[in-house]
């Protein structure tokens, strides 16, 4: 049964996934190796917190659901029944974070890495206990976006994904076992398909971004968030797929590396809202307004899907 958990990394996903579980009713202890992240962390939670409360998600009892901030990694882990891993998508800092906890960790305690796509069977050749590691990827925002994909390596034990899976359940959450622990997983597979094709087009001037942006909200992404790929296949008739993938698979983007437009704009620094331009602009109260409004819709229209209007 797990009851205390430590979250190791705070920087986007940290505070949001932090203040989420301590909803659910466990103890959560947060820690970061930058202190000024630990501080941005404290205001990011209190921000969750505002939002879990529009989404009438109920705080638990007063001696349950507490998120503590530690100093040391050792403060962290200690007594943990589950780790959460958080740190930046690299192997080697998320190795590091593995080997430094491996002596201070209970043998039975479950590793979980919030991979945005790095097999599980990679990560789990790094820590003593693989059978207890697994990937549990949560999606930004995380105190919002309920559904997190639950992934197994190749030397994960199956009891330690169902022990994941009924955990996300049993706080209100919906888990998906994704059933091979391929690069990321399904979620990230299909978003980074509409991410390449969306890029190459603003990159060739077929469009703007701002438009592009239009284009897909209110052309796709609002229908899918009613109607799934696969049954969107079957309300637009197989036929029609058939025919028109017959002649535009050919032509979508199939480029196997970075698009130049993402490598010049990381280079020089402009990585979006974290640096203040990225494909837009962004003022720091430009900012402000836009994280309280996506907030509110995200919360507006989640309230609608689950049928709570
Ligand atoms: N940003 C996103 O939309 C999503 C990211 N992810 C994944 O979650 C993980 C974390 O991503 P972000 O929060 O975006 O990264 P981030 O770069 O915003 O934050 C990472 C944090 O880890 C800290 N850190 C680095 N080394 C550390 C160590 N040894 N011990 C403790 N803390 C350490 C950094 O100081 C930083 O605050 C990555 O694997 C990423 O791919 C998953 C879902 C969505
Ligand atoms: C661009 C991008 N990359 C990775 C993830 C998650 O792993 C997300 C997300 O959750 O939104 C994302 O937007």
């Amino acid at each position: 049964m797990i009851r205390n958990i430590a979250i190791i990394g705070l920087g986007t996903m940290g505070p949001g996934m932090a203040a989420r579980l301590a909803r659910g009713g466990l103890q959560v202890v947060a820690y970061d190796v930058a202190p000024a992240a630990i501080e941005r962390a404290r205001s990011m939670l209190s921000a969750a917190e505002t939002v879990l409360d529009a989404l009438d998600i109920a705080s638990p009892s007063a001696d349950v659901g507490m998120v503590r901030f530690a100093d040391d990694i050792g403060d962290a882990v200690s007594g943990a029944d589950l780790v959460i891993e958080n740190v930046p998508e690299n192997i080697s800092v998320k190795a590091e974070v593995y080997r430094s906890i491996d002596g201070l960790i209970g043998s039975d305690t479950i590793v979980a890495s919030d991979t945005s796509g790095i097999p599980i069977t990679k990560l789990q050749a790094h820590i003593s206990h693989p059978e207890r590691m697994v990937g549990m990827h949560w999606s930004n925002p995380p105190h919002i976006i309920p559904m997190i994909e639950v992934i197994g390596g190749e030397r994960t034990a199956p009891q330690t994904v169902a022990t994941i899976r009924e955990l996300i359940r049993s706080i209100g959450l919906l888990p998906v076992v994704v059933k091979k622990d391929i690069p990321g997983f399904v979620e990230n597979r299909v978003l980074y398909a509409l991410l390449r094709e969306a890029v190459d087009l603003v990159e060739r001037g077929v469009i703007d971004p701002e438009d592009l942006d239009t284009c897909v909200s209110w052309g796709i992404g609002y229908k899918i968030a009613v109607i799934g790929p696969m049954a969107l296949l079957d309300m637009a008739g197989l036929d029609i797929y058939k025919s028109v993938s017959s002649f535009l698979n050919a032509d979508l983007s199939n480029r196997d590396d970075v698009a130049p437009v993402v490598l010049e704009k990381t280079k020089a620094s402009k990585l979006g809202i974290k640096s203040g331009e990225g494909m837009f602009f962004y003022t720091p109260e430009q900012i402000k307004a836009l994280q309280g409004e996506r907030a509110r819709k995200l919360v507006a229209v989640r309230r609608i899907l689950e049928g709570r209007g």
